[in-house]
């Protein structure tokens, strides 16, 4: 059998940047959709598909923005009688009058009269009753009009854009829509990721002894974790056997529940390696089937048309080396998601960075995992970064602690080597969704 087994791969190595176009061409060709949420701990994260607009003049009425007392600015400096309280929350009903005060709290409204607060520290108690309420103080400094005042509308005026249209929700936006009141909020919806291990050699991460020539699946914890990471909605869809039907099974059970599926293993040149044909026997167009990358060269994308509401399908197919489908994950499945979901930010952000050894060039471009060493080098500012563990693309531990990718290009004649110091271009793996 192995002997009529291909000896070359029939598919192209894309270059990079062509892989990287096309998987923007399949985001763009996929509609986003629109749905209405509550305004709960469910909406963090989630991009928003209007513009939201303020109702009402923030704050509503004039408010102190200090702990003092509430005078009129012109009644100067001086003996004033104090007249009442208003604390935050508690409303002083009556009007403040030349030669009178009111003791005002931060955030307290400013009685009817009164056009400036005087601030506690430049003050003085001069009589208090038997109950110890200040009856009488003096103002040690004048104050003008307006002084410590926030004005109606001076925070946010009615109609003011609150959260602009493809805002993401984080703290400040989430914050914003509750003082508002805002309950229901349009945003994009989020399409649904599955995730499946292919391997007749894996066996569940539960597996205590684990039988000589099988592995644990760590890809699919690994990669759900990271999409979790993202706040994607993504479903462990478990692991299927090197083998033609149990693959179409698979892919076509999970096809009806989902928009994208990331599936590891079986993309590269061994007998037991279906996963291209599988996708071409269930109607997919392989989009590319390998990519001049290091880890990942075998990594396939394939699409088909659907009647769902994305109006395309769309499968991940990642080499099974752990190393090889995390990076992958990163770089293809992150930003693809991302655009599905409506960010407007998809790729990571790019920083240069100088290494703080020598690394030795390849012949694919390579993306190495690195970190950042805590303090940068404060000569030119540029972040330090260090190598990872061995960087094999079989191996797992070289992912653990990696912050950055390092970007670098395939050696050619006149450098095969970025010498220690040497500046390089590094993607942040950030999960932030503001990227
Ligand atoms: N003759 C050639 N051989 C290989 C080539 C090539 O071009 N010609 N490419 C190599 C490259 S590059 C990669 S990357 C790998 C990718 O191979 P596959 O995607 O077919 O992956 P598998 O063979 O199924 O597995 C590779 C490796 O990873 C382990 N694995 C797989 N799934 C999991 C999982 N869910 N959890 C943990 N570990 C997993 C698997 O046991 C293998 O050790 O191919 C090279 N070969
Ligand atoms: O490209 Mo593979 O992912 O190097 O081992």
């Amino acid at each position: 059998m192995a002997a009529h087994h291909p000896r070359e791969s029939q598919w192209p190595k894309k270059e990079l940047p062509e892989a990287r176009k096309i998987m923007k061409q399949i985001g763009a060709q996929i509609p986003r959709i629109v749905e209405s949420i509550q305004v709960d701990w469910s909406a963090l994260g989630r991009v928003v598909a209007e513009e939201v607009k303020s109702s009402e003049d923030m704050p509503p009425v004039a408010a102190s923005t200090k702990d003092g007392y509430a005078v009129i600015a012109h009644d100067g400096i001086g003996l004033k009688k104090m007249v009442g309280v208003s604390l935050a929350g508690n409303i002083y009903q009556g009007a403040v009058e030349i030669g009178k005060c009111v003791r005002i709290s931060t955030g307290g409204i400013i009685p009817e009269g009164a056009d400036a607060v005087i601030m506690r520290e430049y003050t003085e108690l001069v009589r208090q009753d038997q109950q110890s309420e200040e009856t009488e103080i003096i103002c040690k400094q004048a104050v003008q009009v307006g002084e410590n005042i926030r004005l109606p509308g001076s925070d946010v005026r009615s109609s003011d854009v609150i959260v602009p249209f493809e805002a993401q929700i984080g703290s400040a936006e989430f914050g914003i829509l509750n003082a508002f009141g805002i309950r229901t909020i349009k945003v994009y919806k989020k399409p649904v990721v599955t995730v499946i291990s292919t391997g007749s050699e894996l066996v569940s991460p539960m597996v205590e002894n684990v039988p000589l020539g099988m592995v644990r699946d760590s890809n699919a914890p690994q990669l759900v974790a990271l999409f979790k990471e993202h706040g994607f909605n993504v479903i462990d869809g478990g692991r299927v056997v090197d083998d033609k039907e149990g693959l179409d099974k698979k892919l076509t059970e999970c096809l009806e529940h989902s928009d994208v599926i990331v599936t590891t293993g079986g993309v590269s040149m061994g007998e037991q390696d279906y996963m291209k044909n599988a996708l071409l026997h269930l109607g997919f167009k392989i989009e590319f089937g390998r990519v001049s990358m290091k880890p990942g060269l075998p990594c396939t994308v394939a699409t088909r048309e659907s009647a769902s509401e994305r109006k395309l399908k769309v499968v991940l197919a990642l080499p099974g080396n752990p190393a090889s489908a995390w990076v992958c994950s990163h770089l293809f499945a992150v930003p693809l998601i991302r655009d599905m979901s409506g960010y407007r930010r998809i790729n990571h952000t790019k920083i240069n960075v100088r290494i703080a050894q020598d690394i030795k060039l390849g012949d694919r471009p390579e993306f190495v995992r690195a970190f950042i060493e805590q303090v940068g080098d404060e000569d030119d500012g540029h972040p330090i970064a260090h190598v990872t563990k061995n960087q094999i693309s079989s191996n797992i531990g070289n992912l653990v602690g990696a912050q950055v990718l390092l970007e670098l290009n395939a050696a050619s004649a006149d450098k095969t080597v970025v010498p220690k110091n040497g500046l390089v271009k590094a993607l942040i793996l950030s999960s932030n969704g503001n990227f």
